[in-house]
């Protein structure tokens, strides 16, 4: 099976014309067919937010146990997750990584603030804020406007999929593997092999390799991005509600050789609101069966997370 992660540059969509938009559409929505990722440049992420963003993540891991599990928060939505507690849905052994949440900010008067609860951030680190906060509203940006794209390769009308995740229950998630010297468990992984549950993925490159995506074929495929580059794969929430016709690709993160050097990425998690609901639109049905029955991106949301040990 040809095997390739298309690079695509978002600024064509953006503002190229009809023939640059057309290409865009068209390498994008075939590399998210054929292989569940695809890798953009040409967007407005910046490489000094990105890198701000490390700045404020290596400082907030480096504090000690003691101060970061002050912000565990209940039911693990915003604040910090330590090692040892997630696994992989289908994997026994825990993850090797600790992380932290960002998830949507409301003002206290949105009708979704009592669902989504105010943003916790880390006293000690003052920096980590403002520069999650900018990355986010970047992504998210970058996310809607790559929804506007799929929807356009699956001849949806341009604002389907992106209308669903404004004020969506996104997250940034902010994510330190330790030296493996550090933290090593026999048998574990820094991430085992799973599927995002949620409808798109943006990964800022991370500091380090070690990100891989299985092919149909069973075999296993470095896909890091470049510095600049975005590397976005499709989640389970679009799979479904695109009745399959963009495959959620299996990934993982594997150890390094060394066993001195940490990793740190930054994935964002773009879900829609709580209430939408997942279900295939009859264009996309057609002659072919609806894969799934519908469901509330909140109810599906809810099976998955216990399914992890994050409920
Ligand atoms: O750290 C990475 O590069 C990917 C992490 C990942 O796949 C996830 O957290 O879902
Ligand atoms: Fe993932």
């Amino acid at each position: 099976m040809a095997f390739d992660v298309a690079t695509v540059h978002l600024d064509e969509f953006t503002h190229g014309d009809a023939a640059a938009r057309d290409a865009f559409v068209r390498t994008l929505g075939d590399s998210l067919v054929e292989t569940g990722f695809v890798k953009v440049d040409g967007h407005r992420v910046t490489r000094q937010d990105v890198d701000a963003a490390y700045v404020a993540a290596r400082d907030l891991f480096a504090l000690p146990a003691e101060a970061k599990a002050a912000y565990v928060m209940p039911k693990g939505a915003g604040g910090y997750t330590p090692f040892g507690t997630e696994h992989a849905k289908d994997s026994e052994a825990i993850d090797l990584k600790e992380f932290w949440h960002v998830h949507q900010d409301v003002p206290e008067d949105h009708p979704l603030f009592a669902t989504y609860g105010a943003n916790v951030f880390p006293d000690e680190v003052p920096h980590f804020r403002p520069a999650m906060m900018r990355l986010y509203r970047d992504l998210e940006d970058a996310a809607q406007t790559l929804l506007e794209a799929i929807a356009v390769y699956l001849d949806l009308p341009e604002r389907d999929l992106a209308d669903m995740v404004v004020d969506g229950r996104s997250v940034l998630r902010v994510i330190h593997y330790p030296p493996l010297r550090e933290a090593n468990v026999p048998g574990a992984v820094r991430a085992a092999a799973h599927e995002d549950i949620n409808l798109i993925t943006l990964l800022p490159a991370a500091t380090e390799a070690g990100l891989e995506l299985l092919d149909r074929d069973g075999t296993w495929h470095p896909v890091d991005g470049l510095e600049g580059e975005i590397v976005v794969d499709a989640g389970d929430m679009l799979s479904r509600h695109v009745n399959l016709k963009i495959p959620s690709t299996t990934h993982r993160v594997v150890n390094p050789k060394t066993d001195d050097l940490p990793r740190y990425s930054m994935p964002f998690f773009c879900h829609p609101r709580p209430d939408v609901v997942l279900d295939a639109p009859a264009s996309l049905v057609g002659d072919d069966e609806k894969h799934f029955p519908p469901t509330t991106a909140d109810d599906f949301l809810n099976q998955r997370l216990a399914e992890i040990g994050l409920t």
